[in-house]
Order: structure tokens, then C-alpha cells, then sequence
């Protein structure tokens, strides 16, 4: 094995060689000079005296061009001032690099270089391609000598301003390099050439142009000899011009004898002695051009577009590449994305759908012609044309197979007779239309309701159509497991209790019910109980997966990939960007995208940077939106179904039991026994009734403050969490700042003043807001219509007090339905105080003063009449509280026990200013902890996501 040079080696060996090829460049240059005749090695050596050549070598084993473009030298010294260098000894790397700043090291190259590529088309001078076509990635080159900016375009710019041509017209004056008998010499000023420059790098031909900055088209193995196309160019052939002169055209090139064969062959040829440059009349125009599109060594840009209209003869065949893509614009329409190529707009002519939007200057067609054109497009040598991505075209096969134009997706409806009826019958119409699109997907399906819409009834449903597969496995965040058990009671009742299995701690086990509903944090400890499969899963808030990289994810995602129907749940699937859709994705359809980088090529606008692939931005969102409503997601927004909504939404959420601590279920104990001890006098039960509902609120603080947070993580953008006791408003208030959530407090200290002022600054605000608020002391002259959802931490048994603070959403201003989310712990206070409301408000229904619609949950709670002890609490609770002048008495017992409860006793605050307050961790056990996750940037593309899912 030899030894590596070292640097030094390295360095000097570089030096020989450039002095060598300098010097072989002089001698080239000399024979020239001598011979005076027109081969190509004569032309290199007579630019090798002014600079670079237009022409390659002729061997190629030899070192090659680096296919730099230099504007050609002036000897006259003219003001234009070429400073590119006369010694071929200056074309070093540097220099160039220097000169042009675009040099682009091999690590910068474009990923498309390594592939044989058509040579870069230097300019497109010669044609006017209508300037919204987005330019393809392959026109220009751009290294160019200093002081000829306006060439250097970018790799995207396919067009040419005026101020292009203007140092064409004033290079005809700087004519001083003699001409060879047969042909002139390259001299012009405007003209661009590819520099002699000797490799120093070892670079090949692709790297060449690579190394020049130009973008080269990528072929894919699109030969086009194969196609029996015109034979590709050399990568350094020499390019050219044709100009408008009079009647006749110009072309303005360097030295090229095969070209100057092709001259004389034409019989309108002429040969200018003064601007040394050949002319014919049009009529030989055609046969030129296709002439020169089969000389491997030669690129002429054809005349502008109008140059040859007002000829009225046909057009020559364009030269350019063009590169782009079939973007999808409708369920039945796609349009080419691509630059302007006059041979491929003559194809789109030939196709029956075609459109041509004057807006966009973009062409469509029907989807059923997709293949047909892409596979004329390959028949075309200078157009590149990608087609829809596989994924596209899977999931529109019908549209592209069929015949005929259908724009609407009919979704049949399905046959629920299996269906427990009260489910069924209880629907309303947007949701049995969900329940048929679910069953008309097979069961896999991203339903992305809004908030509120009833995600989890449909859920139940679709999932009940497929109860012959069941086990059912339904995987939730931890705050809500109990609401969804009581949900699979309310709406099965075929479905027998024992039957559920709700899974509380890592050593439960997860496959025991009929029904399974566990947490995504314990789903991600439970690993081996994984293995065995669930051929139906229901994921609720199922953007808990966006991340791959997270645990609940890996552990969710082979589950998903196993189960036959796959139910996500989510009102808000993205809340910042394309790329967190991903794996929602593939969990419904696994088919879809397998490489991430694909998804994320097309659509999350992917940029290579230099430590990686950037995939956090989004494009071809309307694709997107179309593909994802084809094949994977529904959604509706409440706007669009608010005639079938009530005016408010109720909740009762059941707050998990396993939140509650040992400590603070032994005081409620306590306390629960001291009401009913026997003899105690009715001022000691009534004390030992503030005390329960006192250790409710502590008890129930790490469930409340949990749900809070899944609230925030889910995208809740607004809400108000309505709480009595101070404690709770303090731990809600501390949690708040410590997770830096712009939030208001009011309560019975905030002055009136203040009150306004807080309120306002939560109306107006534009991100998300909590709204932090005393039951007592805020639930009434408030109006925070901005938002449309309300939490009640806490129950009070008034119930005319809830609803007052519940219309603090509901008025007017508001135009949406609102959901109110009652918080209820088992085993607390709230065993007694729900079904007290419940009863009050059914009454007062009856009575036709208040709505009746707490009725439906009424089940949940039934069974606290089957323990006489509870009975007895019951009726104490009854009696306390429909006493007359009761709230009174109450309030002044619970403000003894919890200073400032009532009246409260912290100032309001506001903002986000919060420090390292009381950790979470403090309130919640471990798993709750690290169920929710910080809070990152969110919202940003809640707020796109809807305005591109449902254009208004
Ligand atoms: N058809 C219906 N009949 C009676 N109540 C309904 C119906 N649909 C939904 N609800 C009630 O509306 C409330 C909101 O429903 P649900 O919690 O399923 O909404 P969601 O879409 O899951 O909202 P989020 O995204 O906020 O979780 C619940 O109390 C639910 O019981």
C-alpha cells in the first residue's frame, strides 16, 4: 500500500501541471496563430491569447475545460474593462472563484451533477418564455466574468431583460481579432465561453459544470438517443446566437468548423467581412437550426419567439431543457409545472383536456391523460416532465383510469344495522356522513374534525361496525382515558361494562377487555404486551405521533401498521407545519410516501444545508390538501356544520381516579367520614361537607392541571378554566407561567378596573390564551366570546352560577357552537355535587327556565345511589344546598376554611412572566409528568392548515 502525499507533494505536483498545460496552451496558441486555419485547436489557441476558448480540446483524455464562462477580453482596452485574465497560467480555481463568486466547490454541487447531463444552456436569449412559467433549473450558467452581471441570473431565471442584449449591440463595435479565412474568430464582447482552464481538481466532464455553478438537468437515464432522439451535446459545446438582423438573422458564435460546414452548405449564406459574422435570409433559418441541433460541439439559441412570427415561417425546434412537474390542481385535473419549451407546448396542444389558465400561464389536463403525456413528453430530448409521484397516482387510479369526468367522490352509505340503534339514531347527519366515508375507506381513516364536532362517537361507531374484529384497542392521552370509558357506555349499551379495560399502571395488562383504552405513555412501557395485534385501533389526538422519534410514536406506529382499521382522531393533525402529517399518514396508509424524504421533497419545501436536510417549511399545500382528502382525512369545520349543532356542547369529563395521591385520598376519606358520623351536630356536618368539597379541590388539582395542558398540546387555542378554591386558581395560575402560556386571572382581588382591562387584553389576544377565573367573582358582566371553549376545574352546586359562567362564552359575538368540559373526580365531592346539578337543572327545565341538556350524562354517575353511605352524603349535599339563603352561609364557610377562595386573595396577573415555580411533578405522579411534553411552537400551521383544508 503507497503512502498518501502529503500537502506539500500534493501542491507542487498541482503547480507542474498547471505550468504544463500553460504551457501547452502558449503552444497551442502559437500553431494557431501560425496555421491561421479554422480547426478548433486553431480557435483555442487564438482565445488562449485572449482568453478562454469556446471549444474543448479535442482529446478528451486530456485535461478539460472547467466549463467556466468568461466574457470574451477586448484588446482595444476599452472602458468595459475585462479583467479576465491573458494568462492562462491566472485560470486558477481561486481566480475564478474570486472573479465570479460562484465558483462552487465539489461538496456544493448540485445533487444532479454527477449524472450525464445536456450541456447548461447558456443563455436563453433567444427566447421570451411567458414570465409566470417557473423557470426550470437548468438555463443559465452563471459563472460570467466580472462586470457582465446581468448574464449571471441565478440558476432559476429563464428570462432575458433588455439590458441583456444592450452589450450585444455594443460588442459589434470591438471587433479587432483577426478573422481566419473561414470564419471569424470568437470576439464578441456579449458572447460567453467556456474558459480552457486547465483542471487542477481531476474534475470529469460532469464535474465541470458542476464546478461552474450551472444547475444541470437531470436526465434519470433518459437517453435520448435512445429514443431516437438528436444525439446529446457535448457537456462544453459551444454556444451561440441567433439576432434579428433586418430581414435576416445573425449568428453570433466563436469558431466552430463544423458549424462554418453547415454555413456554406446554406444557400442564402453570407459573410460579413466588417462585423466578421455569418448571415442568411429565414428561409434557411429551419434547416439551420435542426442543422446545428445534431452537432454535438454547438448550441444555438434559436431567435426570439416573435422574431420568427412576424417571418410567418415555422418556428425552429427549441434547444433549451426545460425541467419540472405534474402537480396535481384538482381530484381530476393536474397541471405541468414547467418552463417554456416551444416543441412541448405544441404537445399539449395535442392533448383533448388541455387548458391553459392565463393567470398561472400553466397547462392542464385531465388526469386520464396523464400517462399519455408523460410518455410523449419522453419522446421529447430537451424537456424533462417528472409525473405525479406513485403515491398520487395510486390513490387518483380511478380518475386516471376512467373515461369519463367525475368530480365528486361518492361515499355509499353504510349498512349500521349491527350498530347499537341508540348510537345510530343518535348522529347527527355530518356525523353519520363521517361514519360513511370511515366505512368506505376500510376503516383506516384520519378524521379531523374540529374541536367539539363528536370525533369520539363517530369513533365509537366505525369502530363498532367492526366489533366482529375486536379487541379494541384505543389509545388516548392519560387525562381523558375515563371520558372515553364513560363514552363506550353511553353509546354501546350492548357492550357489557366488564368489558372495558382501562388501563391505569405499566403492569396492568392491555389486551383483558373487550375494549382496551390506555395512555400513550403507558402504551409506550407496555412493549412486549404489544406484540400481540389489535385488528382495531382508535388513536385519539393522534398528532401525539407527529414525532417519530418519540416513544409513544415507536411504540404506536408497528401496532398501526398491523391493525386492519385505524381510526385517528385529531382536530388539529398538524399545528406547525406539512412534515408533523407524516406519520399520521402512513399510520392510515403505509403504502403512501415510504421514504420520508420524498413527503418531504414535495411537500415540506426540504433544503439541503450543510448539516442536513431542513424539512420544517411546506409546499404544494393544495396537493397535499387533496391527496389527504382522497385517501386519508375528513374534515370539517364547525362552521360548516353549525346548523347541526347545538348552541352549546356539554362534556362531562371524567377525571382519572390514579391522579388522585394516597395522601389526598385518605383526607377525603377523613372528611367523607366525618359527614357521616352519627350525633354530629348539623354546624359540624355542614363543616365536614366544606371540608370534602376543600379536599376535592386539592385532590383534584394534578387531574385539572393535566387536562389543562392536553388542552394546550391538542391546539386548544383559547379557553377560560372557571375554579372556586384559591388553591386550584394558584396551581393552575403557577402552572401556567412555568410553561410561559399567556394567561389572564380574575378573581374576587381584581378590581373593576383591572377586570376590564384583562378582559380586553384576552379578547384581542391573537395566540393562544387561558383565561384563569374565579366561579364566584367572574361569572358574571364578562364577555370573552373569542373563545368557545370553557372548563370548570371545579363543580358548584349552584347551577345557575355555572350557567352565568358558562354564557361568558356564549353570547353575543359568538358565533360558534361552545363546548363546555365539566372536570369530575370519582370518589370526591363531585360524586355528589354532579348529580345535585343535574337534578336542579332538570327541574329548572321542566320548569322552562333553564335547557335540560345535562341529561344525557346523568348515567355516568348513577352508581353513587347503590351505597347507602353515599345516599346519606347525597342528601346531606341536598340540604345544605337548597337551604334557603344557603350559597350565602356556604361561601362564608368556605372562605373561613380557604381564605381568598370566594373573594381570593392573589392579585390578578397576567402575561407570561413566569419563574421556576412549583413543578408539576409536585401535583402529578411520574407518568403524568412526562405526558405532556413542552410546549413548542404550535398553532402557526393550525392557522394555514384551515385556511388551505377548507378555502372559504
Ligand atoms: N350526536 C351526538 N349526540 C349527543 N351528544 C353528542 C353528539 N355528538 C357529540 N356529542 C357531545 O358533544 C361533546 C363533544 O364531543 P367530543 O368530545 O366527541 O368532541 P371531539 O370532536 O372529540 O372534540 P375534541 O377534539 O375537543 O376532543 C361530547 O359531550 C359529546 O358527547
Amino acid at each position: 500500500m503507497s503512502l498518501p502525499l502529503t500537502e506539500e507533494q500534493r501542491k507542487k505536483i498541482e503547480e507542474n501541471r498547471q505550468k504544463a498545460l500553460a504551457r501547452r496552451a502558449e503552444k497551442l496558441a502559437e500553431q494557431h496563430q501560425s496555421a491561421g486555419s479554422g480547426s478548433s485547436i486553431a480557435a483555442l489557441s487564438s482565445q488562449s491569447k485572449q482568453g478562454p476558448s469556446h471549444s474543448l480540446p479535442k482529446d478528451s483524455s486530456k485535461p478539460v475545460s472547467h466549463g467556466v464562462v468568461f466574457k470574451q477580453q477586448k484588446t482595444s482596452g476599452s472602458s468595459h474593462g475585462d479583467q479576465r485574465p491573458h494568462n492562462p497560467h491566472s485560470f486558477h480555481p481561486s481566480t475564478l472563484e474570486q472573479a465570479t463568486g460562484t465558483w462552487k466547490r465539489p461538496e456544493e454541487m448540485p445533487t444532479a451533477c454527477p449524472h450525464h447531463s445536456p450541456p447548461s444552456q447558456v443563455t436563453l436569449a433567444g427566447i421570451s418564455p411567458p414570465l409566470a412559467q417557473s423557470p426550470p433549473e437548468v438555463s443559465n450558467q452563471q459563472l460570467v466574468g466580472q462586470g457582465h452581471s446581468q448574464v449571471s441570473h441565478g440558476a432559476k431565471s429563464t428570462t432575458f431583460d433588455n439590458s441583456t442584449h444592450e452589450p450585444l449591440a455594443k460588442a459589434k463595435s470591438s471587433q479587432d481579432t483577426p478573422a481566419s479565412s473561414s470564419g471569424q474568430l470568437p470576439r464578441e464582447a456579449q458572447l460567453e465561453a467556456k474558459a480552457a482552464r486547465p483542471s487542477t481538481s481531476g474534475q470529469n466532464i460532469s464535474d465541470v459544470h458542476c464546478g461552474s455553478g450551472s444547475m444541470m438537468p437531470r436526465t434519470e437515464g433518459r437517453l435520448p438517443q435512445k429514443l431516437g432522439a438528436s444525439p446529446r451535446k457535448a457537456v462544453s459545446s459551444q454556444e451561440g446566437i441567433c439576432v434579428r438582423d433586418g430581414d435576416r438573422f445573425q449568428v453570433k458564435i466563436g469558431y466552430n468548423a463544423e458549424l462554418i460546414a453547415v454555413f456554406k452548405s446554406l444557400p442564402s449564406r453570407n459573410f460579413d467581412p466588417d462585423t466578421k459574422m455569418w448571415n442568411f435570409s429565414m428561409s434557411d433559418y429551419s434547416a439551420l437550426m435542426k442543422a446545428a441541433q445534431r452537432l454535438r460541439t454547438v448550441t444555438l439559441q434559436p431567435l426570439e419567439a416573435s422574431s420568427v412570427a412576424q417571418t410567418g415561417l415555422p418556428s425552429a425546434p427549441s434547444l433549451t431543457f426545460v425541467k419540472g412537474q405534474c402537480m396535481l390542481i384538482s381530484r381530476a385535473r393536474f397541471e405541468a409545472d414547467i418552463g417554456y419549451s416551444q416543441e412541448l407546448i405544441a404537445l399539449f396542444k395535442q392533448m383533448d383536456s388541455r387548458n391553459y389558465d392565463v393567470k398561472t400561464r400553466k397547462w392542464s389536463f385531465l388526469l386520464e391523460e396523464h400517462n399519455k403525456l408523460i410518455e410523449r413528453v419522453r419522446c421529447l430530448p430537451q424537456v424533462q416532465l417528472s409525473p405525479l409521484p406513485k403515491t398520487l397516482t395510486l390513490a387518483f387510479a380511478s380518475q386516471l383510469e376512467k373515461t369519463s369526468l367525475c368530480l365528486t367522490a361518492d361515499v355509499p352509505e353504510a349498512d349500521l344495522s349491527r350498530v347499537d340503534p341508540k348510537l345510530v339514531s343518535s348522529l347527527l347527519p355530518f356525523q353519520r356522513a363521517g361514519v360513511n366515508f370511515a366505512i368506505a375507506k376500510g376503516g383506516r381513516l384520519l378524521l379531523a374534525d374540529d374541536m367539539g364536532l363528536g370525533k369520539t362517537i363517530q369513533a365509537i361507531c366505525i369502530a363498532a361496525f367492526y366489533r366482529k374484529e375486536w379487541p379494541l384497542l384505543v389509545v388516548v392521552p392519560s387525562s381523558v382515558r375515563f371520558t372515553w370509558e364513560q363514552a363506550f357506555l353511553q353509546w354501546l349499551p350492548s357492550l357489557n361494562p366488564e368489558h372495558i379495560n382501562v388501563v391505569v399502571t405499566g403492569k396492568d395488562r392491555l389486551t383483558t377487555g373487550l375494549v382496551n383504552i390506555v395512555s400513550f405513555d403507558l402504551l409506550s412501557k407496555m412493549e412486549k404486551q404489544l406484540k400481540t395485534p389489535f385488528k382495531v385501533v382508535i388513536i385519539d389526538e393522534s398528532h401525539f405521533l407527529k414525532n417519530i422519534k418519540t416513544a409513544r410514536c415507536r411504540a404506536a406506529m408497528p401496532l398501526l401498521k398491523m391493525a386492519k382499521r385505524v381510526i385517528l382522531l385529531s382536530g388539529t393533525p398538524a399545528m406547525s407545519r406539512p412534515a408533523e402529517l407524516y406519520t399520521q399518514i402512513i399510520a392510515v396508509k403505509p403504502t403512501f410516501f415510504p421514504q420520508f424524504h420524498a413527503f418531504g421533497l414535495r411537500y415540506c419545501d426540504a433544503k439541503r444545508h450543510t448539516w442536513g436536510w431542513d424539512y420544517s417549511g411546506s409546499s404544494n399545500l393544495g396537493e397535499l390538501k387533496l391527496l389527504l382528502e382522497e385517501a386519508v382525512m375528513l374534515r370539517r369545520l364547525k362552521s360548516d356544520v353549525l346548523s347541526q349543532l347545538p348552541a352549546k356542547q356539554r362534556k362531562m369529563v371524567v377525571v382519572a381516579p390514579g391522579r388522585i395521591s394516597a395522601k389526598a385520598r385518605a383526607s377525603l376519606d377523613a372528611a367523607a367520614k366525618e359527614m357521616t358520623t352519627k350525633d354530629n351536630s348539623k354546624g359540624q356536618q355542614r363543616e365536614a361537607l366544606i371540608l370534602f368539597f376543600h379536599r376535592t379541590a386539592e385532590a383534584k388539582i394534578p387531574c385539572v392541571i393535566e387536562y389543562i395542558l392536553d388542552l394546550l398540546e391538542s391546539g386548544r387555542e383559547k379557553f377560560l378554566v372557571f375554579a372556586h378554591h384559591k388553591v386550584v386558581l394558584d396551581a393552575i395560575t403557577k402552572e401556567l407561567e412555568r410553561k410561559k402560556v399567556q394567561h389572564i386571572r380574575i378573581d374576587g382581588t381584581t378590581s373593576s378596573a383591572d377586570r376590564e382591562q384583562l378582559c380586553q387584553q384576552f379578547q384581542l389576544s391573537e395566540r393562544h390564551a387561558v383565561a384563569v377565573l374565579s366561579i364566584t367573582a367572574a361569572n358574571m358582566g364578562l364577555t370573552f366570546s373569542s373563545a368557545d371553549l370553557v372548563v370548570f376545574a371545579e363543580l358548584f352546586w349552584n347551577p345557575g352560577v355555572l350557567m352565568q359562567a358558562e354564557d361568558r362564552v356564549h353570547r353575543i359575538g359568538q358565533s360558534n357552537s361552545v363546548g363546555i368540559h365539566y372536570l369530575v373526580a370519582r370518589g370526591t365531592a363531585d360524586d355528589y355535587l354532579w348529580p345535585l346539578i343535574q337534578e336542579k337543572i332538570k327541574v329548572l327545565g321542566e320548569a322552562g327556565v333553564s335547557e335540560a341538556n345535562f341529561s344525557e350524562m346523568t348515567e355516568a354517575t348513577d352508581y353513587i345511589y347503590k351505597d347507602p353511605k353515599q345516599l346519606k352524603i347525597y342528601d346531606l349535599f341536598q340540604k345544605s344546598f337548597e337551604e334557603e339563603g344557603s350559597d350565602k352561609d356556604l361561601l362564608e364557610a368556605v372562605e373561613a376554611f380557604d381564605p381568598g377562595s370566594t373573594s381570593g386573595t392573589s392579585g390578578s396577573a397576567s402575561g407570561t412572566s413566569g419563574s421556576g415555580s412549583q413543578d408539576l411533578g409536585d401535583w402529578l405522579d411520574g407518568d403524568t409528568a412526562t405526558g405532556s411534553p413542552e410546549k413548542k411552537r404550535r398553532f402557526e400551521f393550525f392557522d394555514n392548515w384551515d385556511s388551505f383544508t377548507f378555502p372559504l
